[in-house]
């Protein structure tokens, strides 16, 4: 079995085609552009990217978007008081805090500080519990990145097993219910699983969230499977690489996504297009 390649920047410039016009939409409707501020603090690489890849692509749906680079020591109070200044100024619709932060800055003190009618990230306590319970909310762009990714192709779901690798709260943890929503049966597999390729082996779709590169072999999967690769790790000359070994697992599966060029320009629409949700949300008022 050769693996077909899915074109991740070709099903991201068909979402981009839907959202210019439904951004262009809500300016004819409300006479300003929906408004996003990133977030960043120090200079991790990974985040580096995806920030820049946010403004590019905002610019060309027509959000206006900005970046507010703070120093990599910013003190916990000072982030908290930059957040809340973000969440009572009407001009912004929507927050990112790129992850991940510096190790004095704690999380859960900024999931509980962005509004959440302005989380479009869904890191807040709010948003999350909602996913959770199956009610409407604003998702981890990455976790909705991959689901549109597996729509867009058209890959089944219902009754599948779906094996995630990786727990984390940004992907392996909302998209694991994202999949259950879809009838899959999912398994999640993380750093301590044993005897993990036999467990991989059975997944129909293997999604790979874990940060460690090329971590995914043709030995772990199952002859047929759709392979979805998560993972975006720095690489040491510069650029990006994935989780799965590419050359390696096209030799068994049946398609696979790309890093770069498969699951990452999905995510920056998908964070877009959740900010025109909220602005739409925000102006309804
Ligand atoms: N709160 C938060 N949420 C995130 O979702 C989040 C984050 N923090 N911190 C950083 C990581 C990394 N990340 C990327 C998303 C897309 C690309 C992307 O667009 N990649 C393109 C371009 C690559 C390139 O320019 O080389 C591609 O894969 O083809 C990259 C990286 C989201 N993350």
């Amino acid at each position: 079995m050769v693996a077909s390649i899915i074109d991740g920047k070709a099903l991201s410039a068909e979402m981009r085609v839907e959202l210019r016009n439904d951004v262009q939409r809500y300016i004819e409707s409300r006479g300003q552009a929906p408004g996003l501020v990133i977030v960043r603090m120090g200079g991790d690489a990974a985040s580096g990217v995806y920030s820049k890849a946010i403004l590019r692509i905002a610019n060309d749906v027509g959000v206006q978007a900005r970046l507010d680079q703070l120093p990599e020591d910013t003190a916990s109070d000072a982030l908290r008081a930059a957040l809340q200044r973000l969440n009572s100024d009407a001009s912004v619709h929507g927050i990112i805090v790129q992850m991940p932060l510096p190790a004095h800055l704690s999380q859960q003190m900024v999931a509980e500080t962005i509004a959440p009618e302005k989380d479009i990230d869904g890191i807040s306590p709010h948003n999350a519990g909602n996913l959770l319970l199956g009610f409407p909310s604003l998702l981890p762009s990455t976790s909705g990145a991959v689901m549109e990714v597996l729509a867009r192709t058209h890959t089944p779901l219902e009754g599948r097993r779906v094996v995630v690798l990786g727990r984390s709260n940004v992907v392996g943890k909302p998209l694991a219910i994202l999949l259950l929503q879809q009838h899959a049966t999912v398994t999640i597999c993380h750093s301590r699983t044993t005897n993990l390729s036999e467990i991989t082996r059975e997944a129909d779709v293997l999604v790979a969230a874990v940060g460690r590169a090329n971590m995914v072999t043709a030995e772990m999967v199952r002859p047929g499977a759709t392979v979805i690769d998560v993972g975006i790790n720095a690489k040491p000359g510069g650029g990006i690489t994935g989780d799965v070994d590419l050359e390696s697992v096209r030799t068994v599966a049946g398609a696979v996504t790309p890093t770069p060029g498969g699951v990452g320009p999905l995510t920056n629409v998908v964070l877009l297009k959740q900010c025109l949700q909220t602005a739409w949300r925000q102006s309804d008022k």
